[in-house]
């Protein structure tokens, strides 16, 4: 089908540049629909098969394993199995910087520009619950939409911040094993999504984005470990984006070098005409969408030597002693878990804020003091705790994996009341007092209070279907 782009004459003549022979095919390609794609959520158990059933036109993606194509004319986001987290909608040249970065389990990762969590999603996933997940963005409106999807995939193992990369590199200092740098940018490879962006290109665009990057990665480079791995990527083809701006940041900072990376199911290499050779820019990939089946992407991965001048000090860690969580609030909480949960947390890790219950994420000690730091969450919400009550969170519900709720009122995909359950609705239903865990086939989706014959609908608000 038809998807006329107008393009402008200054974006022609860079793409012509830079494809030559092959420019015509990439006219072409952007006369197609774009590809659309999810990505199965790994931390649910049991996902991958629950999506594959789906009757979505669903066919695996290259290079991504857990990423599905789905075919034009679903609604993925209208499905209840979207609610419970088993899937991110996620195009799929955009699962490549987070594929691309080796993260291992209990690294210490750092997302720095992660809104609206596409990636932190991914990289959750691989951490699988272990080590620790910083996402930052340094826009607050943003982060909403970042926290409202980690919390919806079950993420708990995070930190979330909103901050200028200088603040946290001050803070910090070289904490981190992997950092994905998804830089801001002039958006080019998404022009099949987002034709309006063809009428808003300016040839001066990309030379303001170029600087912000450099700033951005001058400071992740402080944030990493010696031996560390960062990603650097973008959605857009401008060389002055992508090859000069790691040209530029690689001219200034010696102890990091480009790694390969594949080129496989038609990635290419970055440019390398223009820049010094050393830099070795063809290790990295571009992905265009007549060659590769996505929309546009560009990837990096890049390391920092083992063997570089000692980083700058901030003193030693002072490991932190539990906090103590009031016995009221203890007691109150320790009795949800006994009459909801199938399990009881650690109470070293538990502690209050602002009358809300977090369960705090492991390795957070290792990041040293959070004073100063815009932290919007601190590991997994567990609920509100006002006037010795305790009620769940909606963060807890998602987190939860089949199996683990005690009172679960349990619907079939196509049960009507489910439909109800999302949009807010009350339900009647003859079940014991108190918190009800509302599932779809066994996965988490929300709460209910059940007063022993109506269930007060308690799923998060902001989440409800219209
Ligand atoms: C390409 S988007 C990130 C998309 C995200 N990684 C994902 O996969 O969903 C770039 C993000 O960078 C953020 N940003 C812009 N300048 C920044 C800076 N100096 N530090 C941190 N984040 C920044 C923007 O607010 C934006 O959300």
């Amino acid at each position: 089908m038809g998807n006329s782009v107008n393009l402008k004459d200054g974006f022609i003549r860079n793409m012509e540049r830079l494809l030559g022979d092959t420019f015509g095919e990439f006219l072409a390609s952007l006369e197609f629909q774009p590809l659309r794609g999810l990505r199965v959520n790994t931390l649910k158990r049991g996902a991958e098969a629950m999506v594959d059933g789906l009757d979505f036109g669903l066919e695996r993606t290259p290079v991504v394993e857990e990423g599905r194509f789905y075919r034009p004319g679903h609604r993925p986001a209208k499905h209840p199995f979207y609610a419970a987290g088993l899937y991110y909608i996620q195009e799929p040249s955009a699962m490549l910087p987070a594929a691309m970065l080796p993260v291992e389990t209990g690294d210490l990762v750092l997302d720095m520009c992660a809104a609206p969590g596409g990636k932190s999603t991914q990289l959750a996933s691989k951490l699988g619950g272990t080590g620790l997940l910083v996402c930052n963005d340094i826009s607050p409106s943003r982060c909403k939409a970042l926290l409202k999807n980690l919390e919806a995939a079950g993420v708990d193992n995070m930190l979330v911040t909103s901050e200028k990369p200088e603040k946290l590199a001050k803070a910090f200092g070289p904490a981190f094993d992997k950092i994905l740098v998804d830089a801001p940018c002039s958006g080019e490879g998404m022009l099949r999504r987002d034709p309006e962006m063809a009428k808003h290109w300016k040839e001066e665009i990309p030379e303001e984005y170029h600087g912000e990057q450099v700033r951005i990665l001058r400071q992740a480079a402080r944030l990493l470990k010696p031996g560390g791995r960062m990603v650097y990527s973008t959605c857009t083809f401008s060389t002055r984006e992508n090859e000069a701006t790691l040209a530029a940041f690689l001219g200034e900072h010696p102890e990091f070098s480009l790694v390969e990376l594949e080129k496989r199911e038609g990635l290419v290499p970055g440019v390398t005409e223009g820049f010094p050779r050393e830099f070795q820019l063809d290790r990295a990939v571009r992905a265009y969408p007549h060659r590769f089946r996505g929309e546009g992407h560009f990837v990096a991965l890049l390391a920092k030597d083992v063997l570089e001048a000692l980083p700058e000090s901030r003193g030693p860690l002072k490991p932190k002693g539990p906090r103590r969580v009031e016995p009221k609030i203890l007691e109150a909480y320790r009795e949800f878990e006994r009459k909801s949960l199938g399990f009881f947390l650690p109470q070293d890790r538990l502690h209050v804020h602002q009358e809300k219950l977090y369960l705090e994420p492991g390795k957070l000690e290792r990041l040293g003091d959070l004073k100063g730091i815009r932290v919007l969450r601190a590991g997994l919400l567990l609920g509100d705790v006002a006037y010795g009550r305790f009620e769940p969170s909606q963060s807890l519900a998602s987190h939860l994996q089949p199996g683990q709720g005690k009172r679960v009122l349990d619907f079939d995909r196509g049960d009507p009341d489910l439909v109800r359950y999302l949009k807010g609705e009350t339900l009647s239903r003859e079940m014991e007092k108190g918190y009800v865990l509302v599932a779809v086939e066994g996965y988490p989706l929300g709460w209910a209070k059940s007063d022993g014959r109506i269930l007060k609908n308690k799923y998060n608000k902001g989440w409800r279907w219209q």
